[in-house]
């Protein structure tokens, strides 16, 4: 099944309002025959979203929300309030909000329920350590995580899949293009096994130290359907450097 790509960029804990200029950079770097090819979001800090989607250049996304619509949540953001602020999409089981605030499956399934409830795409992260992958578990990890971290009913437009090995966020080490294969093949079946025709059209991105110098490499691996862009999203000229992979 043809599907458009996603290039999406993660902006993590970075950003001030002086970075709706970098935004607006970005949005103006895709042309109308580019944007025909590839669908390119950013999700900002959640202080962000509100004034980058206002703008109505570009699709914008959250990077994570509370399984609840409202209530006694000090600090959290629902998906609903996301929704509210024009959002789009929202990351849901990033390994770092896994690694720092303990995210289970389960926490990430509600987390990717509520996305759905508040009519936004859920970007669910998998992905697996150094350790795991020395192990030769890595096909273990991330079906278990798959099964556990996405709720029944997936389709192609409520959820995107992204595979982001931790070893390679941020390290500038990327896995060999026959490893990434391999991972996103195994995504695909796992989608395709338990979601039927569904599972076909959902976005696979992968996502892990992707730079313009690796980008058409990498999106050019069978069932890699876009990227999920830490660092090199930050600067217009770079994440725009990858989004041209798709041109
Ligand atoms: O969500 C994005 C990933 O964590 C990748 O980050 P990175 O591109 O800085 O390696």
């Amino acid at each position: 099944m043809a599907v458009k790509p996603l290039v999406a960029g993660n902006w993590k804990m970075n950003g001030t309002k002086a970075s709706v200029a970098e935004f607006v950079a970005i949005a103006d770097g895709v042309s109308p025959a580019l944007a025909d090819a590839v669908e390119v979001a950013v999700c900002p800090p959640a202080t962000l979203v509100a004034a980058l989607a206002t703008l109505g250049r570009l699709p914008v996304g959250g990077q994570d929300c509370h399984a609840d619509a409202s209530g006694a949540h000090t600090g959290d953001v629902a998906a609903e309030q996301l929704k509210d602020a024009g959002a789009t999409y929202v990351i849901v089981g990033h390994s770092e909000r896994r690694a720092d605030h303990g995210e289970t499956d389960a926490v990430v399934a509600a987390k990717a329920r509520a996305a759905r409830r508040a009519g936004l795409v859920a970007i669910v992260c998998v992905g697996e350590t150094r350790a795991e992958r020395e192990a030769g578990r890595t096909l273990d990890v991330v079906g278990t995580q798959l099964a556990g971290s996405l709720p029944d009913g997936v389709e192609p437009t409520n959820t995107v899949v992204a595979y982001e090995p931790v070893w390679a966020i941020g390290t500038g080490l990327t896995p060999t293009v026959a490893d990434v294969a391999e991972v996103h093949a195994f995504v695909r079946a796992r989608l395709v096994e338990r979601f039927g025709a569904a599972g076909a059209g959902v976005r696979i991105l992968y996502g892990g130290s992707v730079k313009p110098s690796n980008a058409r490499e990498l999106m050019a691996v069978p069932e890699v359907n876009g990227a999920l862009v830490g660092g090199a999203s930050l600067k217009a000229a770079d994440f725009l450097g990858i989004v041209a992979a798709y041109a």
